[in-house]
């Protein structure tokens, strides 16, 4: 886990009895929950002070707060979601990406980077007109072209015109490079962020071989035992458990910060990071976890809230949100997008 390190010149730091910690620093703002926080507190007493009533200097805090205070990312740049980010609500939906050529030959794919099938591309941009109407104010996909694929073709779809722009940070010159030299530019785009740690599962050994003839030649079971066991990786492959280790650990550190902070997230990545990641939210046992299987390009929708996710289901098409899907806040950005752009 990354620290960010805040003594009291530079911020401060506001206890809330059960619900987390409020964090300023400048003009950003966040809640820093207590389910995932690792802080370590330094207080100075001053005067007769007692605990959660009279104030106490702090004297150092470390916590997971990577990239919250990204200049381009902040807060302070006030967007359309405002509103949604006043109610410290914020959306998170995931994208399993869409058939893929190996998918579509059966073939076990894993870290392997093939591109989206013609179908693909059309679940992709069906999975775009179902959020069309949910704000998106970050993206982060997979290191892998088949979720980059799915993640822009369904941006084409969303009534909220704001262009996707893959960030390059991977060194200095690229970053520098590929700078944006106009607030206004930069508010009407989305940071779209690749990480390798939401790649899926590295299939070792699998890769490239047809799931069929697999499972004929090692036992149809050894090989659901590869595919949906828990903790039991293919041949010189990660097993569900290690996928989890490093896409769990992403989305702690560089996801929920984000969400946090009030920025709408979308995930577009594979069946089994995604599947890590679902574990986490819904907090699902390892034996909960082998029976959840995602279809390709089926968006899910959770509303993060007061330190806790809510899996809200899937919005069935773009007039319809699902009876459960909307929120208040939603339905009230939805209704402002039918003001401003019929
Ligand atoms: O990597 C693959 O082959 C698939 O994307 C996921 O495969 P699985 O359903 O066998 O885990």
């Amino acid at each position: 886990m990354a620290n960010a390190m805040l003594h009291q010149t530079v911020g401060t730091l506001q206890l809330l009895s059960n619900s987390g910690i409020h964090c300023q620093v400048g003009n950003n703002s966040v809640r820093l929950l207590p389910r995932d926080l690792k802080v370590e507190l330094g207080f100075s007493k001053r005067g007769s002070n007692s605990f959660g009533e009279k104030k106490f200097s702090v004297i150092q805090a470390s916590a997971s707060l990577t990239s919250v205070f990204d200049p381009v990312l902040s807060p302070s740049n006030k967007g359309p979601h405002e509103s949604l980010k006043k109610s410290n609500e914020a959306a998170l939906i995931l994208i399993r990406h869409g058939e893929s050529l190996w998918n579509e030959k059966n073939l076990f794919t894993g870290c392997v980077d093939v591109p989206l099938t013609k179908k693909g591309v059309e679940e992709a941009i069906e999975a775009g007109k179902r959020i069309s109407n949910i704000p998106v104010d970050m993206i982060f996909t997979s290191a892998l072209i088949r979720a980059q694929m799915t993640a822009m073709l369904a941006m084409t779809q969303h009534r909220r015109k704001k262009v996707p722009i893959i960030m390059h940070n991977e060194n200095e010159q690229a970053r520098l490079w590929s700078q944006i030299h106009s607030e206004d530019t930069i508010k009407q785009s989305i940071p779209v962020v690749a990480a390798w740690q939401l790649n899926e599962r590295m299939y070792g050994e699998l890769q490239g071989l047809n799931k069929q003839e697999t499972a004929d030649r090692f036992g149809k079971e050894k090989v659901h035992e590869w595919r949906r066991s828990y903790d039991i990786p293919p041949p010189n492959g990660e097993s569900l458990e290690m996928c989890a280790q490093r896409a769990v650990a992403y989305f702690k550190d560089e996801i929920e910060p984000q969400l946090i902070s009030g920025k709408n997230v979308m995930i577009a990545a594979h069946g089994n990071s995604l599947r890590s990641i679902i574990m986490y939210l819904d907090e699902l046992t390892s034996q909960e976890v082998i029976s959840l299987e995602l279809s390709t390009g089926i968006p899910m929708l959770y509303i993060f809230k007061e330190g806790k996710f809510m899996r809200r289901g899937s919005p069935i098409a773009p007039t319809e949100a699902g009876v459960y899907a909307y929120t208040r806040r939603l339905a009230q950005y939805r209704q402002k997008l039918d003001e401003t752009l019929n």
